[in-house]
């Protein structure tokens, strides 16, 4: 996504109910991490349901030019054949990760111990996001690491020859950090240590584990403590994808605000690592049915039912926040629609996502006629009757986008965003399935 095509804009217009199955794809977490443990295992990984999504695809690439074997056998059917912990090849060009922060920093932590040397770069959005975050621990494993002012992409990296183990304790709650540091520890003798203040998504743990690796977490009064023996073999996994929750969450607030509508989602990730805005949402009254409840890659998932409902407002506490990061654009959106006041607290990250998410909340809500404010780490929405008639910027973001075409189905007039392209970096089919649950996005 280096180099995007020309914006464009989409507008979404008030519509009748909402109706019918809405098959969201796979979990993007899971997708990258599956490419990656994919490349350095021993032997075939099969993956299915795989998020096939422009951040994703960017991944697989990477994992080509580092020495493994990709292969797309069919719709979210790929293989991937792998060169094991510590066989990564040096790549001939230059990493381009597009706009996923996901993608760079995980890939920076598998590298950063081998003693090879990459470049990676991103798009204009992931070349405003602070790497210092992933580059910092990387050089207490023995790296030697570049970038440009700021801790920002470009990053060159040249891999520690004699990694040397770590017991890192995350500053900010960011599972992108606590992943990169367990990869890095993979391939390093000893056990590397992370000590996560406030869970994050617990993905890299328990995929680490289906690959056989020796990976414990224990709860202190530090809080999580997760333990990695380094120099696994890693050996090769059918991995089957659940569906994104993150992805689902547009559909479900879309059924929930547009009168009359009743949807279903099938076979959504219940991480419970990652179900806030699920949680958030039943305490404002959303009727969310789930059932038929299983595990399926590893991962808890179930089958939900969405019927429209009358939503009230709610404060979301901080702690709260690590489980439905990627959510509060959409939460916002809800909050629009409710009665009375929503606060979310604890939310400065969002500051640092592909665009500053509150800033862009604050602007398309405000332009569409809904009272909200913010401070730094904090949003509030007044719920009410939306305006809309305005076009929103959506800054190379694309939950920005979704979040605005979903308000614009309810809005009294029509809502546009300046431009749906991101929206292909984790929801390629967003468009088609919204209209297939009646929704007017043109
Ligand atoms: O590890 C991951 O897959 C992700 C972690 C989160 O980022 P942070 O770890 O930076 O909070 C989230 O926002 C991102 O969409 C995916
Ligand atoms: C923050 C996100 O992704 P990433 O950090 O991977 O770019 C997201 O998908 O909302």
């Amino acid at each position: 996504m280096s180099h995007p095509a020309d914006p464009s804009p989409l507008t979404a217009r008030r519509c009748g109910p909402l109706t019918g199955e809405a098959q969201v794809p796979g979990d993007k977490s899971v997708s990258h991490r599956a490419l990656i443990l994919g490349a350095l295992a021993v032997g075939e990984t099969r993956i299915t349901g795989l998020l096939e999504g422009q951040d994703v695809l960017d991944t697989a690439k990477a994992m080509q030019a580092f020495g493994a074997e990709v292969r797309r056998l069919g719709a979210g059917e790929w293989a991937v054949h792998g060169v094991g912990v510590g066989g990564f090849a040096e790549p001939q060009g230059v990493i381009d990760c597009g706009n996923s922060g996901t993608g760079v920093r995980l890939i920076m932590g598998a590298m950063a111990t081998t003693p090879i040397t990459a470049t990676f770069t991103g798009d204009a959005s992931l070349s405003r996001r602070p790497m210092g975050r992933v580059t910092d621990p990387l050089a207490e494993f023995g790296a030697r690491i570049t970038s440009r002012a700021g801790g920002l992409l470009p990053v060159t990296i040249e891999g520690a020859e004699d990694a040397v183990p770590l017991h890192y304790r995350t500053p900010v709650a960011s599972a992108q950090v606590k992943s990169a540091v367990l990869l890095a520890g993979l391939n390093a003798p000893g056990e590397t240590v992370v000590i996560e203040p406030r869970p994050t998504r617990d993905h890299t743990e328990r995929m680490l584990a289906g690959f056989g690796a020796e990976i414990t977490t224990a709860d202190t009064p530090e809080g999580s403590v997760i333990t990695l023996k380094g120099r696994p073999e890693l050996r090769a996994q059918a991995v089957a994808v659940p569906r994104d929750p993150s992805s689902a969450a547009f559909p479900v607030v879309a059924a929930l605000i547009v009168p009359g509508s009743q949807i279903t989602v099938p076979g959504v990730s219940r991480n419970p690592t990652r179900d806030g805005l699920y949680v958030t949402l039943a305490e404002m009254g959303a009727d969310l049915a789930w059932s038929n409840a299983r595990i399926e890659g590893g991962e808890p998932v179930a089958d939900l039912t969405v019927r429209h409902s009358t939503l009230r407002g709610v404060s979301v506490p901080a702690e709260r926040a690590a489980s439905m990061i990627d959510e509060f654009p959409i939460l916002s959106v809800a909050a629009a629609l409710a009665q009375g006041e929503t606060v979310m607290n604890g939310i400065a990250e969002l500051r640092v996502k592909e665009s500053d998410r509150i800033a862009a909340m604050v602007a398309g809500l405000r332009a569409n006629g809904v009272e909200v404010s913010d401070t730094p780490d904090s949003m509030t929405v007044c719920g009410g009757p939306v305006p809309g008639g305005a076009r929103v910027q959506t800054h190379l973001d694309h939950r920005i986008a979704m979040s605005f075409l979903v308000l614009g189905l309810v809005a009294e007039a029509p809502i546009s965003v300046d431009d749906a392209g991101p929206i292909a970096t984790s929801f390629p089919d967003f468009l088609p399935l919204m209209r297939g649950l009646g929704a007017a996005i043109s």
